[in-house]
């Protein structure tokens, strides 16, 4: 099997620490490892197999000798320096927003349309993390009856926000704990502990934020289904990892609510959790707290939607997914999998 020069941009990161983690546990075939990342962290080291790599200040020309770049910077690094990186001749998966609408960047989940990695022309967009999150259950239903219309809630961790966000929410939890005064929120509009934030990203359409408005425009090109009606409101929530979705689909053609559930039980990327019976919490419906650290998306609390006139068109669920994972460095490095292949 041949193996490849990878890079990382953005190795320190929260999405960057992921894929080293998850090119690990996919036994990528890396035959060299570079890690970019600031100059703050240049000099570093970070352990990758039991070897430690130095981190490399990331610049224009750092990438040269890299097979496959793997982005896990913000949109404006992304889109100063991963140019940088195809000119080198490596080919670039990345995970910010910079590239993901462009028209001649596929953006690929691979359960939904891996299939797109083929007319790449050097970056491939890792989507969203919310919008992976919940179109990964949404397309199998879709292939059984055609989805027309998403209603959709997020429940958004706040690391969302990367390493600060997380750090963020863990000083406020402790200053509550300890009785001392609340820090000064940065990483989020308002203080996060204790409370809920319903703005991710800035307002952008008739009142909707950036983040609620990638599920539409993302969901639109990754299912290749440019009239897809999506309504979405994008909350943060005070968790520290995993997003939590609540999903109406509107279907085209009529789908059972059992018919549904058994498309789920074996759809790719997907873990039916939905025992209303069940003695114990955990096994009743997915919660985030249950998801971290793993790469499936579980789906529960699964419900026939009673505010549709036809009732066999209708179906509501609630779902779960680490989207430092699944929505980030898990389809990444996923996606570097197919293009291997
Ligand atoms: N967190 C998440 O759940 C998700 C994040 N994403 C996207 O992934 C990307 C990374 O996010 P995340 O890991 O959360 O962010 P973090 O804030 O945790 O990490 C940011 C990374 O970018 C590096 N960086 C910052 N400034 C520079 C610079 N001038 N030159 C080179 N590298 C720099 C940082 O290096 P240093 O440590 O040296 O500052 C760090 O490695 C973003 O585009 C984000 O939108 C996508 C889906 C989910
Ligand atoms: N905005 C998401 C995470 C993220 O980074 O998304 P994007 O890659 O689309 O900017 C969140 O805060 O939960």
């Amino acid at each position: 099997m041949s193996s490849y020069n990878v890079g990382i941009l953005g190795a320190t990161g929260a999405v960057g620490q992921q894929m080293l983690e998850c090119l690990q546990e996919r036994d990528f075939p890396v035959a060299g490892l570079r890690l970019f990342a600031s100059a703050r962290s240049a000099g570093k080291t970070i352990e990758f197999k039991g070897e430690k790599v130095v981190i490399e200040e990331a610049t224009p020309q750092c990438f040269k000798g890299c097979d496959i770049v793997l982005g896990a910077a913000g949109d404006g690094i992304a889109k100063e320096l991963l140019p940088h990186a195809v000119e080198a001749g490596a080919t670039v998966i990345d995970n910010s927003h910079a590239f993901r609408m462009d028209e001649d960047v596929p953006l690929v989940v691979p359960e939904i349309n891996g299939e797109d990695v083929k007319w790449n022309k050097g970056i491939i967009a890792n989507p969203n993390c919310a919008t992976i999150i919940g179109l990964v259950p949404t397309w199998p239903l879709h292939q059984a009856a055609g989805v027309q219309r998403m209603i959709v809630s997020t429940y958004q961790a706040a690391s969302g926000a990367g390493v600060p966000g997380m750090r963020e929410l863990e000083a406020q939890i402790a200053a509550m704990g300890k009785g001392e005064p609340m820090p000064e929120p940065s990483s989020f509009a308002a203080q996060l502990a204790s409370n809920l934030i319903p703005q991710i990203g800035g307002f952008k359409y008739e009142g909707f934020t950036s983040e609620e408005m990638k599920f539409q425009n993302e969901g639109r090109k990754i299912m290749h289904l440019p009239e897809l009606r999506v309504n979405c409101t994008c909350v943060r929530v005070p968790v520290l990892r995993s997003h939590s979705e609540s999903i109406t689909l509107e279907f085209e053609r009529d789908i059972t609510l059992e018919q549904a559930r058994e498309v789920l039980a074996s759809a790719p990327g997907v873990k039916l959790v939905d025992d209303r019976d069940a003695a114990d919490a955990h096994d009743r419906f997915p919660m985030p707290i249950d998801t971290s650290d793993q790469d499936l998306i579980w789906v529960g609390r699964m419900r026939r939607d009673i505010s549709n006139p036809n009732e066999s068109r209708g179906i509501t669920f609630w779902c779960c997914g680490d989207q430092i994972r699944k929505g980030a460095a898990t389809n990444a490095v996923q996606i570097a999998q197919l293009l291997v292949k």
